[in-house]
């Protein structure tokens, strides 16, 4: 089994999960800005969605509706560009309905994220960022497990500054070293407000606690994400136009691009 993952994940040169304690701090967002720097980088990046309850991936990234492709050799995952510098597989490309849940238990979850990692065609890539669900759950212990014998890169921890998102991210270091997975770093996302106006960052909540937590656990602290309403807007305005064109263009135009770049050169200089 492992040698089958091992085979198939062979032309990925990096894994690098995302991981938070808690739902809605905006972890997808996270795993989709790092992709998108990373291609911007020149990097051909594939984004495996293991959210399989609540998928957020095909809906970020404009593509709600696509199908995967089977070929002879396996799915082909969905291409978010026409260069094919981005790829990504997610349960929402299998559900006929968009709308439609999964109500699995632990062991149907588990073969789908295996059959992810033996069946899709992942071809060649630099980056394989892998978005995972909430906390720590059957899909975390599952993805951990299949990825043991490829040696991932690690992961990186997405908190907000409130103090509950911190507590329950404690759990997912805790988990990860359980689990021999290495901590690239923490992310603190929705850090402070950045005015459209003047550019004037307002902290809505208490800040440094990412940054003091990470130093507790003697973890790299990768940096602050504010929080930016064009966000939001970008990905509610997907269309028809391509990625280059549409989401890569407003992305690097924003003031998320500006702290997130310094951030993806940090889990990239982690990683190489
Ligand atoms: N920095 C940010 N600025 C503005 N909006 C943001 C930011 N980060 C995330 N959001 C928004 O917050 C919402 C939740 O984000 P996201 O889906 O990425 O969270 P999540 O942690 O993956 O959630 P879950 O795993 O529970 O589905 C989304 O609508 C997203 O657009
Ligand atoms: S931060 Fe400055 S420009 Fe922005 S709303 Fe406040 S006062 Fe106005």
């Amino acid at each position: 089994m492992a040698d089958t993952i091992a085979t198939n994940l062979s032309g990925i040169k990096h894994i690098i999960l995302v991981l938070s304690g808690k739902g809605g701090v905006g972890k997808s967002s996270i795993a989709m800005q790092l992709a998108l720097c990373l291609v911007q980088g020149g990097n051909k990046v594939g984004i495996l969605d293991i959210d399989l309850t609540g998928p957020s991936i095909p809906r970020m990234l404009g593509l709600d509706g696509k199908q995967v492709h089977q070929a002879s050799s396996g799915w082909v995952p969905v291409f978010a560009d026409e260069n094919q510098n981005l790829c990504c597989m997610s349960i929402g490309f299998l559900l006929q309905n968009k709308d439609d849940s999964v109500v699995w238990r632990g062991p149907k979850k588990n073969a789908m994220i295996k059959q992810f990692l033996t069946d899709v065609c992942w071809g060649e890539l630099n980056y394989l960022i892998i978005d995972t669900p909430p906390g720590t759950s059957d899909e975390h212990i599952s993805i951990a497990e299949y990825l043991k014998d490829v040696n991932p890169d690690g992961a990186v921890i997405v908190t907000t500054p409130q103090a509950v998102a911190l507590a329950d991210v404690r759990k997912e270091l805790n988990f990860c070293n359980k689990v021999k997975l290495p901590i690239l770093g923490v992310i603190e996302n929705m850090s402070g407000f950045v005015c459209p106006h003047c550019e004037e960052c307002t902290n809505l909540f208490s800040s440094g606690g990412g940054e003091a937590m990470a130093q507790e656990f003697g973890v790299e602290f990768l940096g602050r994400v504010p929080i930016d309403p064009s966000l939001t807007l970008m990905v509610e305005r997907l269309d028809d136009t391509t990625l280059e064109n549409g989401l890569i263009k407003n992305y690097i135009e924003s003031n998320l691009y500006k702290a997130f770049n310094k951030i993806s050169d940090k889990v990239i200089a982690k990683v190489t």
